[in-house]
């Protein structure tokens, strides 16, 4: 059934997210545009997409199109489409020209950016924004991994999820600033159009005030951030309220509805 027709039919369903919008997301090239279009300012950090392309077809011709688009080696190899299978997230960093040619596209090449081995992930719940940390890849020397050719690596992320806070290298762990996290979400929501997503940012070298967003998930696992309950409920309240909802009366019925059941 199209979008309008089940809307008209279902006049009292919210609709969260649409899916069209969510499709967007799905594809690694149009899950960034959004942000390179961004022009953040006065909020504290400057934020950017790493240069990337999308290549496709002859892998023998990808090693040209990395030179015609002007990308710096290293480079992250990432399939294009993100649909949550094991296969949109085999990565691997490729380190010279020649390795480009096993590569199996459709995929995107995106610049690596030493960031100091910390990935912030934003979560984004309506209004709201959380950050957490994790471990990422660490920085590479181009030059030292050179014969390397091409090295595939594991979904670091998650992998580390459960690790010590206290791990972390004090100043790359510094969290990006609230207000540009504020600003960069609420932008991105409205751009979007989505109320319910994440994004993996890194901050160039580690330091400083330049950061990369460089994915973007919808309706991540929630679990790992640590006041998702708050966030939630906050976020269903205000769902209630702009539908026209009474969310007192909700609330008062609950609670009936509770005294009555004990
Ligand atoms: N351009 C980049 N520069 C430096 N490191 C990168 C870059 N792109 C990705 N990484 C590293 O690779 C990891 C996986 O990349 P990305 O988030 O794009 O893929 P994913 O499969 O969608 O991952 P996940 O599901 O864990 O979020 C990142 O968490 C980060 O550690
Ligand atoms: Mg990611």
């Amino acid at each position: 059934m199209p979008q309008w027709a089940y809307r008209r039919s279902h006049p009292d369903v919210i609709i969260l997210d649409p899916p069209e919008c969510i499709q967007h997301v799905r594809n690694r090239q149009s899950m960034l545009q959004k942000v390179a279009e961004l022009d953040l300012q006065d909020c504290g950090g400057k934020v950017d997409i790493p240069k990337q392309i999308v290549v496709t077809g002859d892998p023998t011709s990808f090693a040209g199109s990395v030179a015609a688009a002007g990308l710096k080696l290293p480079l992250v190899a990432k399939p294009l489409v993100a649909d949550g299978t094991a296969k949109s997230h085999a990565m691997s960093l490729a380190y010279n020209e020649i390795c480009l040619s096993e590569l199996e596209p459709p995929l995107v090449l995106q610049e690596f950016v030493n960031h100091g081995g910390v990935l912030f992930k934003v979560y984004i719940v309506g209004d709201a924004n959380s950050v957490v940390r994790r471990f990422s890849l660490p920085d590479v020397d181009g030059c030292q991994h050179v014969d390397c050719g091409m090295m595939p690596f594991p979904r670091i992320s998650s992998a580390a999820a459960t690790a010590n806070e206290t791990d972390f290298e004090p100043r790359a762990a510094e969290l990006p600033p609230q207000k540009m996290l504020d600003r960069l979400s609420r932008e991105l929501r409205q751009k979007l159009g989505l109320r319910l997503f994440n994004l993996d940012i890194i901050r160039e070298g580690g330091i400083g005030d330049q950061y990369y967003v460089i994915d973007i998930n919808y309706f991540p696992g929630y679990g790992k951030v640590p006041d998702y309950e708050s966030l939630f409920t906050k976020f269903f309240v205000s769902l209630a309220s702009s539908k026209g909802k009474n969310v007192q009366n909700i609330s008062t019925c609950n609670t009936e509805a509770h005294a009555t059941r004990k």
